[in-house]
């Protein structure tokens, strides 16, 4: 069998499709695949806000196009980028195991890695507000600043001195690392945030191999060879997703763990300056992961609107 793959061009994209091929190989032997790179708006314009280029979801958008169209068979994303609602006609097929879900603090030469040690005003880059949120809760002295552009992009405007710290997915560093210039490597430190402080984006970690639902062969051929965990933990949040509604402007992050059957979930909301923070958690069957999804987003929003932070 071969594939024609569709993704971005970047290089953090670009691994992700050989992770997620090389993943599907093991069990559908012949295997083969080349790569359709789809040059998206949002990589042409890297430094314009999203809102410019039609908002998050828009690389998504133009790579599922790809498949759509015709010029593809599948589309690779991360799962987090893709925004709660795909075409219809396309379903989420195949799901390798996840990366670790967590964000990381990434510092400069000079500094710990550590929130509590950064210096007093420390400049923090992240375009993310749910980061920002979520820093600003237990450092509300730190300057956040906006940051944008692909992960090494983002490294390189640290490692220049622009930021003091930035915040990034483990996920993608740790994909990307091997790739990275030795002098880039040497002169930054990181160390994981915790979970319930700096609450991931939805699906954080997970590669996510969208197809067109009328090619049943190839949707069963991929759910067969997929990752029953990362695939649980992925339809819960991101149910959790589609209900309490989210999107890079709100301070909202999620994590579901499968352990054994159980599947455990917690969210956190913050206001968008970090002073109010609300977390509730839901637990349930790996049988319905969308039902402890959905129980934890209506919690949520009830728990919200408790605090005025919701209308
Ligand atoms: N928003 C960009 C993006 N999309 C996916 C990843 C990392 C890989 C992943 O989480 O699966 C990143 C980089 C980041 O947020 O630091």
């Amino acid at each position: 069998m071969k594939l024609r793959v569709a993704a971005r061009g970047s290089k953090l994209s670009l691994i992700q499709v050989k992770l997620a091929m090389d993943w599907f190989r093991r069990s559908i032997p012949d295997l083969d695949y080349e790569v359709v790179i789809v040059k998206t708006r949002g990589d042409i314009h890297q430094d314009k806000p999203f809102h410019m280029i039609g908002g998050k979801g828009v690389f998504e958008k133009e790579v599922n196009l790809a498949v759509l169209d015709g010029r593809a068979d599948v589309a690779v994303h991360s799962l987090k980028d893709v925004p709660s609602m795909v075409d219809p006609r396309l379903v989420l097929a195949g799901v390798p195991p996840r990366d670790p879900p967590y964000d990381v603090l990434v510092v400069r030469d000079g500094y710990e890695p550590n929130l509590e040690a950064l210096p007093k005003g420390a400049v923090v880059g992240t375009a993310s507000a749910r980061r920002r949120a979520a820093i600003l809760h237990v450092r509300p002295d730190l300057r956040v600043e906006v940051l944008r552009g692909n992960v090494d992009t983002r490294l390189r405007k640290l490692v220049s001195g622009m930021y003091d710290a930035i915040i990034l997915a483990e996920a993608g560093l740790k994909r990307l690392w091997d790739e990275l210039p030795e002098e880039l490597r040497s002169s930054i430190s990181y160390a994981r945030l915790d979970p319930r402080l700096v609450p991931p984006a939805p699906a954080q970690g997970i590669i996510g191999v969208y197809t067109l639902a009328e090619r049943k062969d190839l949707v069963e051929a991929l759910r067969k060879a997929s990752d029953e965990k990362a695939l649980v933990e992925a339809r819960a949040e991101r149910a959790f997703l589609s209900v309490f509604g989210g999107g890079c402007h709100v301070p909202v992050g999620v994590l579901a763990r499968l352990e054994g059957d159980t599947l455990g979930l917690i969210a956190v909301l913050y206001s968008q300056d970090g002073s109010k923070r609300v977390e509730v958690s839901a637990e349930g069957d790996a049988s319905n992961p969308e039902l402890v999804g959905i129980q934890a987003a209506l919690e949520l929003r009830k728990r919200a609107v408790e605090e005025g932070m919701i209308a």
